[in-house]
């Protein structure tokens, strides 16, 4: 253990808009030693719909807008109630990772923006809070995402090389550890994301659930094709994307059947996964994220890489519930100065920490012995726990 331990609660809410996930985890930001309650919380169909069109005018929005700061507000609140939950089961923590939704992420424009009300969740928490992981990142000429990589890897501790880690969310990303340890990271394409809105549109439920309507459908492989023809594919990792990057696709596949249109999506999922350009094959992949629930996807999966084909329960882990503890043992990587950012895992042009600190709900004078244990070489952790 390299420094004070944290009992920290986590909370992701990710690119499909299905809910905020909260886990709380103790750690220092290096190990993690116990992983404690969780939980995920669905946004209502309302807040699925406002931030669904928020989507469509991302790029052009001034952050004030009053329907922004509406779904801005509700977010915050289930964040509240998630945090709220954890501690009915948890009784106390020390710290919060707010990832927040991310609505635009625009790398290339200097641009990364998740939403959320840090300020709003320090106060009515009463903890202090770590939120905008990504900006710094992007500043520092890296793609701002996927920063999961940090946690995978200490997740991984002791586990022989080459491996990846896969997550299939709404993005699909990977996090490949050589036999040497060294990480290559990226995002690889589409995840569920396609695959829902198809759903959506098509069948009225928010998925495919368990790749019903792809199982029992044909892939096109004309039109996938079509679909692979796009310039983010030959460029190398590390890299990442907006969610509707290619939302575009669903146009392309409109003439399909329903099970035909989920097939080739599945297929598009799958085929951007397996010719990601890595140093060398992986002997094992664990994936992660909603998309391992999906039989489709995970079949594909295995048809298509070489190497065994895991959910990460094979590791112990909560496939569920990574995301959202990787944003604990973030949060606490940043309150202590440590990188989130690295060339290998978002393409950053060294190692930089990165994130934000609310402390608005903290009492003043917790923040004045928080400083002065600080500036007397304890860590800051003493803040929230006295
Ligand atoms: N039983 C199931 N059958 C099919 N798909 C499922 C099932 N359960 C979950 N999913 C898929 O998983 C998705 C949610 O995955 P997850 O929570 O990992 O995404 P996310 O965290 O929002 O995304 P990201 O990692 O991109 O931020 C759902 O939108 C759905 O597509
Ligand atoms: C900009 C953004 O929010 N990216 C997400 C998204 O969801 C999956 C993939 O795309 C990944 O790059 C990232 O999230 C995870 C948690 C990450 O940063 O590792």
């Amino acid at each position: 253990m390299s420094g004070f331990v944290y009992r920290t609660i986590g909370m992701m809410s990710g690119t499909s808009l299905d809910g905020v996930d909260a886990a709380l985890i103790e750690t220092d930001g290096v190990e993690v030693l116990r992983r404690g309650a969780s939980l995920s919380l669905p946004y209502p169909a309302s807040l699925r719909r406002d931030v669904y069109a928020l989507f469509d005018r991302a790029a052009t929005l001034r952050g004030d807008e009053p329907d922004l700061l509406a779904a801005e507000q509700e977010l915050t609140a289930l964040h509240v109630e998630a945090v709220r939950q954890i501690l009915t089961r948890e009784g106390e923590a020390d710290l919060i990772g707010f990832h927040g939704q991310t609505l635009y992420h625009a790398p290339d424009r200097g641009r990364t923006w998740q939403i959320g009300d840090a300020s709003l969740l320090s106060r009515e928490t009463g903890l202090p809070v770590i939120h905008d992981f990504r900006r710094d990142d992007v500043a520092h000429g890296g793609e701002g995402a996927p920063l999961a990589p940090w946690y995978h890897a200490a997740c991984l501790a002791g586990e022989a090389g080459p491996v990846a880690i896969l997550n299939i969310g709404g993005v699909a990303n990977i996090t490949f550890v050589g036999r040497d340890g060294a990480i290559l990271a990226g995002d690889t394409g589409p995840g569920n994301a396609l695959l829902d809105d198809w759903a959506f549109r098509h069948t009225g439920i928010a998925c495919d659930r368990d790749g019903a309507l792809a199982r029992a459908g044909k892939l096109d492989e004309r039109v996938l094709s079509v679909l692979l023809d796009h310039p983010f594919f030959s460029r190398l990792p590390p890299k990442s994307l907006d969610r509707q990057e290619f939302a575009g696709s669903l146009d392309r596949i409109s003439l399909l059947s329903p099970e035909d249109g989920a097939a080739t999506l599945v297929a598009f999922t799958v085929k951007a996964i397996a010719q990601t350009q890595l140093p060398e094959p992986p002997r094992a992949w664990f994936v992660c994220g909603g998309g391992r629930h999906n039989p489709a996807l995970m079949t594909a999966l295995a048809h298509a890489v070489p190497g065994a084909v895991k959910p990460v329960e094979a590791l112990g882990w909560d496939g569920d519930m990574v995301e959202a503890e990787c944003f604990a043992f973030l949060a606490v990587r940043s309150l202590r100065g440590l990188p989130l950012s690295a060339p290998g895992i978002t393409g950053a042009t060294g190692l930089f920490t990165g994130g934000r600190l609310s402390c608005a709900g903290i009492r003043p004078e917790l923040l004045v012995r928080g400083a002065l244990a600080r500036a007397t070489g304890q860590e800051a952790g003493a803040l929230a726990r006295d």
